[in-house]
């Protein structure tokens, strides 16, 4: 590179990364409670962002606006410039957005390659390693088991699996979806160290890869290890949306999260 290329580089300003969702004053009301009030936020690819709050925040539904489990009251929700709003989620599944649930939401009866299986031939029944397409399905489910520890459980059922592996088995089917933007709803409560750190990795590792991230999440140990961003709710209305540094040291929000408020 010449000097004045060089100098060009580093003239040039840092561009933001593309934004996938853009969200623009969002609403949704059951009757007289706010549950989400004019949100506007933008999730950009390869950023991990945590929705921090109190309980009631609006954190779910917004989770629930954005996958179309929930019919939004007002305002608008764009993906990759497409308005989604509206859309039945499995739909808005198909266009690369995948979710996990707190309760996990797994087929208990079904082994773990069954579970990962779902993700990949959605509606079809048996679902099974057989057909035309089956040597690449049986690849990426065997890829996948390994990234989340669970090959040798591949024939276990969900059910039986310890609290951190079903954990483990929820992230393998949205890895298994091939989604773009992933909403976590708690993907490290309850988890050992050592299966937090096997979570982490996992995780920055698909950052790496090109997947973005979205997290709800109440332990704040977590919410910094983990967040790019961090935007705060609180009974349905965005407070802050920046660096986690800046959201956890404002002494309003802080006193807010914590049940003090003035
Ligand atoms: N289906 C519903 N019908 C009526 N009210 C609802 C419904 N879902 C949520 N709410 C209300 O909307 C508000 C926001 O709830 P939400 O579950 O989104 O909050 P949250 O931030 O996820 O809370 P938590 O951290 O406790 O899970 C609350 O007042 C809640 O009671």
């Amino acid at each position: 590179m010449t000097a004045s290329a060089a100098t060009n580089a580093a003239a040039r300003p840092v561009e933001a990364p593309e934004v996938l969702l853009e969200i623009r004053n969002l609403e949704k009301h059951f009757g007289g409670v706010h549950a989400v009030s004019n949100v506007s936020m933008d999730l950009r690819a390869g950023i991990v962002t945590t929705l921090v709050g109190p309980n009631g925040a609006g954190k779910t539904t917004l989770f629930n606006l954005i996958t179309g489990h929930l019919v939004r009251s007002g305002g608008s929700l764009r993906w990759l410039g497409r308005d989604i709003a509206g859309m039945k989620p499995y739909r808005i599944a198909r266009l690369g957005i995948a979710r996990t649930f707190q309760d996990l939401r797994l087929f208990n009866d079904m082994t773990v390659e069954e579970n990962i299986l779902t993700v990949m031939e959605p509606g079809a029944l048996p679902f099974s390693l057989s057909g035309p397409s089956a040597r690449e399905k049986r690849a990426k489910v065997e890829h996948v088991m390994e990234r989340t520890d669970l090959i040798d459980k591949a024939h276990v059922r969900a059910i039986d699996l310890a609290y951190a592996e079903r954990k483990f088995l929820s992230l393998a089917r949205i890895m298994a979806a091939d989604a773009r933007l992933w909403l976590l709803d708690e993907p490290a409560s309850g988890l050992d160290p050592n299966s937090y750190e096997t979570f982490l990795r996992l995780l920055r590792e698909e950052v790496a890869a090109g997947v973005t991230v979205c997290i709800i999440e109440h332990n704040l140990d977590i919410v910094v290890g983990i967040s790019d961003r961090i935007a705060f709710l609180d009974r349905g209305r965005l407070l802050a949306d920046g660096e986690p540094k800046s959201v956890l040291e404002n002494p309003e929000l802080t006193a807010i999260y914590f049940g003090d408020r003035a």
